[in-house]
């Protein structure tokens, strides 16, 4: 396949990282009939990172999310969870192995309620066998309980416990969402496009959010076309174009790099993200993670 141009930030002792990494991929891809979806990518997470994933429509980044999250087995390449091999491994597993993830289009059930929705993460992490189901059995209900007010008190959403999903707005479903994915008490959280659809303000209480959960330890990797969000708030940045990763960098890297701005940023100079966006820089440049944190998160 003709690829654009590769010009890969090459970072000192990719094995070594590899071996220390909480993910890895290795030449991953992903091939659907004629079509390469995921071409020969690899790169690596460390624990605590707050990783985004940008890229044109269509460039790959769901179905590389899919490769990751076990919803797809890649076609060839390795894809490694503190070591382990994981590449083709079931859902299931992958999530209980600490792997969680959201989706483009939230996946709320209406007509339940609040904790019931995010209860619904938190069954998931444990495991449920066919007898106990025969039975109406519940083990663990009382873990099930404490990881689905744990998840409603971090995304805010405890006084709406009680309310019918279809009552909240469609930013608090954003939540909704998220939390279910913290009920699974993940170790890598996986957001698919979180700030779609939120206007400046909630974008920006979402990304003071994902930056407190970072604080806290959860390691993040974000898809998001909003690239104030990505660029103000991850601190590395992994761009896909055309199934390839095209290059990885700190956000300020990724701004400067040409062939970025030749297939992705187009017109966009690394200018029209300094001051604008909900963390705006009284210093007039890039709010570096740990600024913004220390500012609002
Ligand atoms: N199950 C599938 N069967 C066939 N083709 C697929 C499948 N899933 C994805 N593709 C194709 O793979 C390519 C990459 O799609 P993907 O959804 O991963 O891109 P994306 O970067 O997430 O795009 P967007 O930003 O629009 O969500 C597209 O050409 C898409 O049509």
């Amino acid at each position: 396949m003709n690829g654009p141009r590769l010009n890969v930030i090459a970072s000192p002792g990719q094995e070594a990282l590899a071996e220390e990494s909480l993910l890895s991929l290795a030449g991953v891809t992903r091939r659907f009939g004629g079509l390469t979806a995921v071409e020969d990518v690899s790169f690596t997470l460390a624990e605590g990172e707050l990783v985004g994933l940008i890229g044109p429509n269509g460039a790959g980044k769901t179905t590389l999310f899919n490769l990751i999250t076990g919803f797809t087995a890649p076609s060839s390449g390795e894809i490694r969870w503190r070591r382990k091999v994981i590449t083709g491994a079931p859902v299931h597993r992958i999530a209980r192995l600490g792997i969680t993830r959201t989706f483009q289009n939230l996946r709320v059930f209406p007509n339940l309620t609040v904790f019931d929705n995010v209860s619904v993460g938190a069954i998931g992490r444990y495991r449920y066998g066919l007898l106990d189901t025969l039975l109406h059995r519940a083990p663990r209900a009382k873990e099930v309980g404490e990881a689905t007010w744990r998840a409603l008190e971090q995304t805010g959403l405890l006084p709406y416990a009680n309310e019918l999903a279809a009552n909240l707005s469609y930013g608090k479903r954003k939540y909704l969402e998220i939390a279910r994915g913290l009920a699974f008490d993940p170790q890598l959280l996986i957001l698919d496009e979180p700030a779609a659809g939120l206007n400046d303000t909630e974008t920006g209480e979402l990304s003071a959010f994902l930056a407190r959960l970072n604080r806290q330890g959860l390691t993040l990797l974000l898809v998001e076309h909003d690239l104030n969000l990505v660029m103000n708030l991850c601190q590395r940045v992994l761009v896909l174009a055309a199934g390839r990763l095209l290059a990885q960098g700190t956000p300020a890297e990724i701004l400067d790099n040409r062939a970025v701005q030749d297939v992705y940023l187009g017109v966009k100079r690394r200018h029209e993200f300094i001051n604008v966006g909900p963390h705006r820089s009284e210093a007039g440049g890039i709010v570096h993670p740990a600024g913004y944190l220390a500012a609002g998160g």
